[in-house]
Formats: structure tokens, C-alpha cells, sequence
């Protein structure tokens, strides 16, 4: 039996759907939840990025700002601008877009951002809440990874999962979320001798480990969860992820492609964020 492909782009536009009805609700009690972005430099990739996090504001009534900054803006000029966003009580979720040019601290910025308005999910603090299993805003893209295999219907609890890769942005962090969801996790790395022995185990397996077509079909138990973090430029221009779709269809039970998988979540995860920092902020 053939994979069912995890449209990532359908998951999004459904709960982009609920989150337009929420924004409603806090608007008739005169709240306009509000993200402002921070975009330094002229880097295309984030400039599209940017615009696609502009796009679902505008789709779910989230006012919306991007302030554009030179690639030549200080460090102590951007973390000016942080602080005064930080006071704002207008403003209710700040993202500063990543990467930054090498003369800026990521971590200095991160850090500067008031946690209760890291929609991001980036901050120290947050990410020690989502360790505990505090309530807490959530990074992007490992929420919407487990968004998309709950909206599977497939219960995580019990389920093996193994992760490939330990970065902060994807890898740490969804081990977390899985183990929170009561998976038993696994978590391989580039160093991990004998990977396949580990990925054919895998009830659930997350590939966010950056390396085109890595995951082959003797790396997958048959009926598995495939989630796909890869986002790999090939030299013909074209992106692919971290497995080998065409053929990790046949034998996988549910398979996200790239694009249209994971990436269109991330952005609805930033606005659910949004929309939750608002909530908090605001209550009376
Ligand atoms: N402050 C942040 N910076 C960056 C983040 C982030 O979450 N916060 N993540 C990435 C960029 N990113 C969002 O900012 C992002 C990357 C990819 C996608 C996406 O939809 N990808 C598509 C393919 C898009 C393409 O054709 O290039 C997909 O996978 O289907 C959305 C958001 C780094 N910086
Ligand atoms: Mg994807």
C-alpha cells in the first residue's frame, strides 16, 4: 500500500480557518492581536519568508508590521528597537527573521526579546517551560510536526519515535514535544553509527538532519509516519528533502513531501503563537 502524503499546506489552511475565528472573538472583546517582524538585510530566501508570514496574518486578521533594517544596522541599534517593541503593548508577538549578518549576536537578540512576546518559541526561558511541559509558546516547526501526525489520527502515545538530528531549531526541541505526547524517543545525529538499525525501528520517524535524500526505504519500517524537515537546494534548482520520496512511498504509511509538508505549518504555528500571546497579554 501506497503512503498517504501529509499535505502540510491543507493541515494549515484548516487550522488557519480556527484561528481566523479566534482573532474574531478577541477582536469583539477589542483585541487586535498584532506580530511585528524584524527583517535585516536583503537575503531573498527571508525576504519570502517574510512575506508568506505577512500573507497568513493578513488571512487570519492579525495586524501585521515588518520593519526593514540595513544589513549594516548595529547590534546595539537592534537590540534598541527590540527593547522599545518590548513596550509596546500593541505590539504582541516580535520575531526577528533568521539568519542575521555575522556582525549581530543571534543569541544577544533572542535574548532581548520579552518572552511573553517570543512568538518564535526561541528564548532561553521558553524553551526551559517546554522542557518542564509548561504552558509555554512552542517553536514553529516542531509544533507543526506534531500538529500533522496528531491530525493523522495515528495516536502517539506508547509509538516509537526516532528523531535524525539535534539541532535547537528542530531536533532537540521535537524530541521534547513527542516525549511530552507520551512516544518513546530516539534521537540520531551525524555521528550515530548504524543509522538504519535505529530508523527501522521507528513507528514515527523525523528526518531534519539536512542532507538530501538520506532516508531510503531500507531506513523505514513499513506503515511508519515519515515527517520530512529537509529543505535541500539541489544544483538543478530544485528543493528536495532529507528522504527519498518516491521511493519511501511505497513502503511508509503516511509521508510528507517537500514542499507542501512541514514548511507551510511553520508560518501557522507563528500565527497560533500570535494569536496566544495576544490572549495572555490582554486578559483581564
Ligand atoms: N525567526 C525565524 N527565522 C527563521 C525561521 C523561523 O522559524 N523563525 N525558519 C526558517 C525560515 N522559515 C521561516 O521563517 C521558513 C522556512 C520554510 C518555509 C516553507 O514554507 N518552506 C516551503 C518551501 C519554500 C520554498 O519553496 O523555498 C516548504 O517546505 O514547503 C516556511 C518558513 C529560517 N529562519
Ligand atoms: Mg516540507
Amino acid at each position: 500500500m501506497a503512503a498517504t502524503i501529509l499535505y502540510g499546506k491543507d493541515i494549515a489552511q484548516d487550522i488557519r480557518a480556527e484561528l481566523a475565528n479566534d482573532v474574531e472573538e478577541l477582536k469583539k472583546q477589542g483585541v487586535e492581536p498584532g506580530l511585528t517582524v524584524i527583517l535585516v538585510g536583503d537575503d531573498p530566501a527571508s525576504h519570502s519568508y517574510v512575506r508568506g508570514k505577512e500573507r497568513g496574518c493578513q488571512e487570519v486578521g492579525i495586524r501585521s508590521e515588518v520593519i526593514y533594517k540595513d544589513a549594516s544596522i548595529s547590534e546595539a541599534e537592534l537590540l534598541d528597537l527590540i527593547h522599545q517593541l518590548n513596550e509596546n503593548p500593541n505590539v504582541h508577538g516580535i520575531l526577528v527573521q533568521l539568519p542575521l549578518p555575522p556582525h549581530i549576536s543571534e543569541k544577544a537578540v533572542i535574548e532581548a526579546i520579552a518572552p511573553k512576546k517570543d512568538v518564535d518559541g526561541f528564548h532561553p526561558l521558553n524553551v526551559g517551560n517546554m522542557m518542564i511541559g509548561y504552558d509555554t509558546l512552542l517553536p514553529c516547526t516542531p509544533h507543526g510536526i506534531v500538529e500533522l501526525i496528531k491530525r493523522t489520527g495515528t495516536p502517539i502515545a506508547g509509538k516509537h519515535a526516532v528523531v535524525i538530528g539535534r539541532s535547537n531549531i528542530v531536533g532537540k526541541p521535537v524530541s521534547f514535544l513527542l516525549q511530552q505526547e507520551n512516544a518513546t524517543v530516539t534521537m540520531c545525529h551525524s555521528r550515530t553509527v548504524d543509522l538504519a538499525a535505529y530508523t527501522r525501528q521507528a513507528d514515527i520517524l523525523v528526518v531534519a538532519a539536512g542532507k538530501p535524500h538520506l532516508i531510503g526505504r531500507e531506513h523505514v519500517k513499513p506503515g511508519a509516519v515519515v515527517i520530512d524537515v529537509g529543505v535541500n537546494r539541489i544544483e538543478t534548482g530544485k528543493l528536495v528533502g532529507d528522504v527519498k520520496f518516491e521511493e519511501v512511498r511505497e513502503v511508509a504509511g503516511y509521508l510528507t513531501p517537500v514542499p507542501g509538508g512541514v514548511g507551510p505549518m511553520t508560518i501557522t504555528m507563528l500565527l497560533k503563537n500570535t494569536v496566544a500571546a495576544a490572549r495572555k497579554q490582554t486578559a483581564r
